[in-house]
C-alpha cells in the first residue's frame, strides 16, 4: 500500500509501504493510484514527493505476482497519470530503485537520490524487459548507447554514475526525503513541459543500424540462446525509431512473448532459489534461523597454489586479516606477488587503496595460533591433508574453525583427525576463488550448526551463492559432473567426436562444452583423482577388458589421452590442439580423430551416427538422475540447492534454471522414459538406471519443482 501525508504545508508525500523492498504489488499500485489522485486534487498541494519506507525506494514489480493471474491497476497508465500531472512529482530514491521502481521514478518529473542508492533495470535477468515504459523512457533520457548497456545487462549503477548519466537530477548525502521535499518546494509552479520524458525525442546516434547490429551481436554472444536480451535490444530500437506511443506498443508486444516464456520462469525460479538456499537446514533439524555464526576477524589459508591465492584474496577483500602459509619459500614468494597483484587490480577497479597490509605471509604453521578460522587449500591428497589437520589441531587456539577446500575428498575422515570434529566443515571454492560465485559448504555428521552457519555467513560476505550440502564423494557439483563427463566419454567410444559433443552442449547454452572445458581445467586433475580411486589400473593383461571396472562399463579414453602427456591447454593438446602450450584457441585435432578410430577398432566398436539430441539426453539426464539420487540421499535439501550450484559454479545456462528445474520443464515422465530407454540400451551403465525418487515423483503426478520437497520428506520418513 501507499501512505499519504502533507509536509511543509504544500508538499504531498507518498510513501510506498510493502516490506521488505516495497515491491509494486497490486495493493501498492492501487495505493499509488489513489494517493496520487488525492495529492493532485488537493488545492493546498503544489508539488508531490514519492518515497519508499525503511530506506528503500522500490525493488520493482512484485515478482511473486508474475506466476499468477494479475489483478490491480496496471503500471503503464499509473506512470502516465504521474507524468501527466500538472504539479511536479519528485522521486526520493534511497536504497534501491530497480526495475518497475526505476520506471516509476522515470515517470516522475525529477529524481533525487541518496549517494548510497543503486539504480537499474534488471528485468533482463528475470527473462523480461522494462515494460512499464522503461525501455522507451530511458533512451530518451540518457541516449541509446547508455540505455542499451543498462537494459541489456541489467546492471545496477551507483547514484554517482546515475547522476553522470543524467538518470537523476541531484545526489545527497543527507536525508533524501528532506532533500526531495526541499527540492519540490523550489520547483512548485514551474513549467513541466521539458520534464515529461515520454514527450522528448530520442537522441539519434550517428550510425543507428551499426550500433544496433553490434548490440545484437554482443547479446547473442554473451547470453547464448537467451531471448530476453534480444528483445531488450529490439525494444530500445523501437524507442530510437518510433514515436513514443508506437514504441510503447512494441514494448508491450515484446513483453508478451517473454512474460509467459519458459526462460522467464526459469530465471525467476533461480532468483528465488538463490535466496532460498540461504535458509539452509541440516538433517539434524539445525537451521539458519536457529544457528548463530561465530565472529571471524582473523583467518588463515594453508597452501598457496592457485586456489589458496584466490581464497586469500577473497577473504582479504571482505576486510579480514589473513595469515597466508606456504612451506616452500619459492612458492611463497610467487604467491605473495600474485596475491598482491590481484588485490591491487581489485582495489583499482573499486577506486580504493589495496589492502596489502592485511595479509601476512609465513612458512611456519605456528603463525596460525591466534586465528579464528583456517582454510586448508593444500594439494588434493588425503595423506597430506590429514597431516595438516593434525598440525592445526595442535597449533590453533581452542574453538578455531577448521575448513578444508577439498573438491571431493571425505571431509569427515579429515574431521576424525582432530579432537574437535564439530569444528570442521568443507568450504569448496571454485577456481578462480576470488571471482567464482559459488561456495559449497560441506557438513559431516559431526559438524556443528555453528560451524556451518559461520562458513555460510563468510560465503555470503564474500558475495558468493553459498549452499550447504552433506558429505559424499564429489559433494553435489562434482558428483553429478562425473556422470555427465562419463557419458561424454561413452559417446566418443560409440562414434561421436569432441567437437560434436561440445557443439550440442554449447548450443544448449553452456559457455563451453565438456571437452573444451576439460582442456581449460587440465585433464591431469581428473586423471589423478581416478588413479587415487584405483580406477585407472590397466587390467587388460589379466584378460579382463579395460572397458570394465567393478563390473560396470568404464571408458579409459581420458586416461589414455593423459598417458600421451596431453593435459589440455597447458600442454598445447588435449581433446583439441592449441598453437602452443597455454594457447586458448581450440582447433580440431586429426591425431585425436585417428586415435579414436584406432581405439574403436581395437575394442571392436563400430562408430554410429549420434545426433545432438542424444548427446543432450545422455549427458544431461544421467546428471539429472544423479541429482535425484542426491536428493534421495539427503545430501542436498532440495532441488533449488542443486540448481544454484549448477548455475553459479558449473556454467549451466541460467535461462534454463538449473538441471532439476530443467527436468521439470522437460517433463519428469519424459526424463524417466528416456533414461529407461538408454538404460535398456546400456545395461552396464548403472547411472542410466532411473532412481526411485524420479519414479516416485512421476507416480505422484510429476508435481512442480517447488513441491518436490514434500515427496522427498515422505520418502525420508519411510526409510
Ligand atoms: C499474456 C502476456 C501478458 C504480458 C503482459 C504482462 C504485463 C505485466 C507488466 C509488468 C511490467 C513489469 C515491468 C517491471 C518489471 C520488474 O520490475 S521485475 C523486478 C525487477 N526488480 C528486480 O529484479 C529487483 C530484485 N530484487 C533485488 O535485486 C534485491 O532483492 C534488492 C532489492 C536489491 C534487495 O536486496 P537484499 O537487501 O539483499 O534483499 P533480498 O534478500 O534480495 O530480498 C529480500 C526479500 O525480498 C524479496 N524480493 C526482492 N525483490 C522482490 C521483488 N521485486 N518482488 C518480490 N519479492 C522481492 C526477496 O525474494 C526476498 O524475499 P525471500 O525470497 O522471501 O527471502
Amino acid at each position: 500500500m501507499a501512505q499519504y501525508t502533507r509536509v511543509s504545508g504544500i508538499v504531498g508525500l507518498i510513501t510506498l509501504q510493502n516490506p521488505p523492498v516495497n515491491a509494486l504489488s497490486a495493493a501498492v499500485r492501487q495505493g499509488i493510484v489513489d494517493t496520487v489522485k488525492t495529492a493532485l486534487s488537493d488545492p493546498q498541494v503544489k508539488s508531490v514527493v514519492i518515497c519508499g519506507q525503511n530506506g528503500i525506494f522500490c525493488g520493482g514489480a512484485d515478482i511473486k505476482e508474475f506466476g499468477e493471474k494479475m489483478f490491480g491497476p496496471p503500471l503503464i497508465p499509473m506512470m502516465h497519470a504521474i507524468e501527466a500531472a500538472d504539479k511536479p512529482v519528485v522521486a526520493a530514491i534511497e536504497g534501491s530503485a530497480l526495475g518497475g521502481g526505476l520506471e516509476l521514478a522515470l515517470g516522475c518529473h525529477y529524481r533525487i537520490a541518496h549517494s548510497k542508492a543503486r539504480l537499474g533495470l534488471p528485468e533482463v535477468t528475470l527473462g523480461l524487459l522494462p515494460a512499464a515504459g522503461g525501455s522507451q523512457r530511458l533512451p530518451r533520457l540518457i541516449g541509446v548507447p547508455a540505455a542499451l548497456d543498462l537494459i541489456t545487462t541489467g546492471r545496477h549503477v551507483t547514484a554517482a554514475e546515475a547522476l553522470q548519466l543524467g538518470i537523476v537530477d541531484q545526489v545527497t548525502d543527507h536525508n533524501t526525503v528532506d532533500a526531495a521535499v526541499k527540492f519540490a518546494l523550489t520547483v512548485a509552479g514551474q513549467s513541466l513541459d521539458a520534464r515529461r520524458i515520454s514527450t522528448r525525442p530520442c537522441p539519434q546516434p550517428s550510425d543507428l543500424d551499426a550500433l544496433f547490429e553490434e548490440a545484437m551481436q554482443k547479446v547473442r554472444r554473451s547470453a547464448r540462446g537467451a531471448i530476453a536480451p534480444v528483445a531488450c535490444v529490439q525494444a530500445v530500437r523501437a524507442a530510437a525509431t518510433l514515436p513514443y506511443a508506437l514504441g510503447l506498443e512494441r514494448e508491450k508486444e515484446l513483453m508478451a512473448t517473454l512474460f509467459t516464456s519458459g526462460q522467464a520462469r526459469a530465471l525467476q525460479y533461480i532468483f528465488f532459489a538463490q535466496r532460498a538456499v540461504g535458509r539452509w537446514r541440516m538433517p539434524s533439524g539445525a537451521s539458519w534461523d536457529t544457528s548463530k555464526p561465530r565472529p571471524i576477524n582473523k583467518a588463515a589459508v594453508i597452501g598457496l597454489g592457485t586456489m589458496g591465492q584466490g581464497i586469500t584474496v577473497a577473504l582479504t577483500q571482505i576486510g579480514l586479516s589473513v595469515v597466508a602459509i606456504e612451506t616452500q619459500e619459492k612458492q611463497l614468494m610467487k604467491a605473495k606477488q600474485a596475491i598482491s597483484g590481484m588485490l591491487e587490480r581489485g582495489a583499482k577497479r573499486r577506486g580504493v587503496a589495496p589492502p596489502l597490509d592485511r595479509v601476512s605471509y609465513s612458512q611456519n604453521i605456528q603463525a596460525v595460533a591466534d586465528v579464528d578460522l583456517v582454510i586448508e587449500a593444500v594439494f588434493e591428497d588425503m595423506g597430506l591433508k590429514m597431516e595438516v589437520f593434525q598440525q592445526l589441531s595442535a597449533v590453533c587456539k581452542p574453538g578455531t574453525l577448521l575448513c578444508t577446500n577439498t573438491s571431493a575428498l571425505d571431509m569427515d575422515q579429515l574431521a576424525s583427525e582432530t579432537p574437535n570434529p564439530e569444528l570442521v566443515v568443507g568450504m569448496h571454492f571454485f577456481s578462480p576463488a576470488h571471482v567464482m560465485k559459488l561456495l559449497e559448504v560441506v557438513y559431516g555428521p559431526r559438524s556443528s550448526p555453528q560451524a556451518v552457519a559461520t562458513a555460510m555467513q563468510l560465503g555470503k560476505k564474500m558475495g558468493k551463492a553459498s549452499v550447504a550440502v552433506g558429505n559424499c564423494t564429489g559433494f553435489v557439483g562434482n558428483r553429478m559432473l562425473k556422470l555427465y563427463t562419463e557419458q561424454a566419454f561413452f559417446l566418443l567410444e560409440e562414434g561421436a567426436t569432441p567437437e560434436l559433443v561440445d557443439e550440442a552442449l554449447e548450443e544448449f547454452g553452456f559457455p563451453m562444452g565438456v571437452f573444451r572445458m576439460s582442456d581449460l581445467a587440465g585433464l591431469d586433475v581428473g586423471w589423478r583423482i581416478r588413479k587415487s580411486a584405483g580406477l585407472e589400473e590397466p587390467i587388460e593383461a589379466s584378460g579382463q577388458s579395460v572397458r570394465i571396472r567393478n563390473g560396470c562399463r568404464y571408458s579409459p579414453i581420458a586416461d589414455l589421452i593423459c598417458e600421451q602427456g596431453r593435459f589440455g591447454q597447458k600442454t598445447g593438446s588435449g581433446w583439441y590442439q592449441y598453437d602452443a602450450p597455454g594457447g586458448r584457441v581450440a582447433r580440431s585435432d586429426p591425431w585425436l580423430h585417428s586415435f579414436l578410430a584406432k581405439y574403436r577398432a581395437r575394442h571392436g566398436l563400430v562408430a554410429r551416427g549420434i545426433d545432438h539430441q542424444e548427446v543432450l539426453e545422455r549427458c544431461l539426464y544421467a546428471m539429472i538422475n544423479e541429482g535425484f539420487r542426491i536428493l534421495e540421499d539427503g545430501i542436498a535439501a532440495g532441488p533449488e540447492d542443486i540448481d544454484v550450484i549448477y548455475v553459479f559454479g558449473y556454467g549451466w545456462p541460467r535461462h534454463r534454471g538449473g538441471p532439476m528445474f530443467y527436468a521439470s520443464m522437460v517433463g519428469l515422465a519424459k526424463v524417466l522414459e528416456r533414461l529407461e530407454h538408454y538404460h535398456h540400451a546400456h545395461p552396464d551403465v548403472p547411472s542410466l538406471q532411473p532412481c526411485s525418487l524420479l519414479k516416485r515423483l512421476v507416480a505422484s503426478g510429476s508435481p512442480p519443482v517447488h513441491r518436490w520437497r514434500e515427496v522427498i520428506k515422505k520418502l525420508h520418513s519411510q526409510l
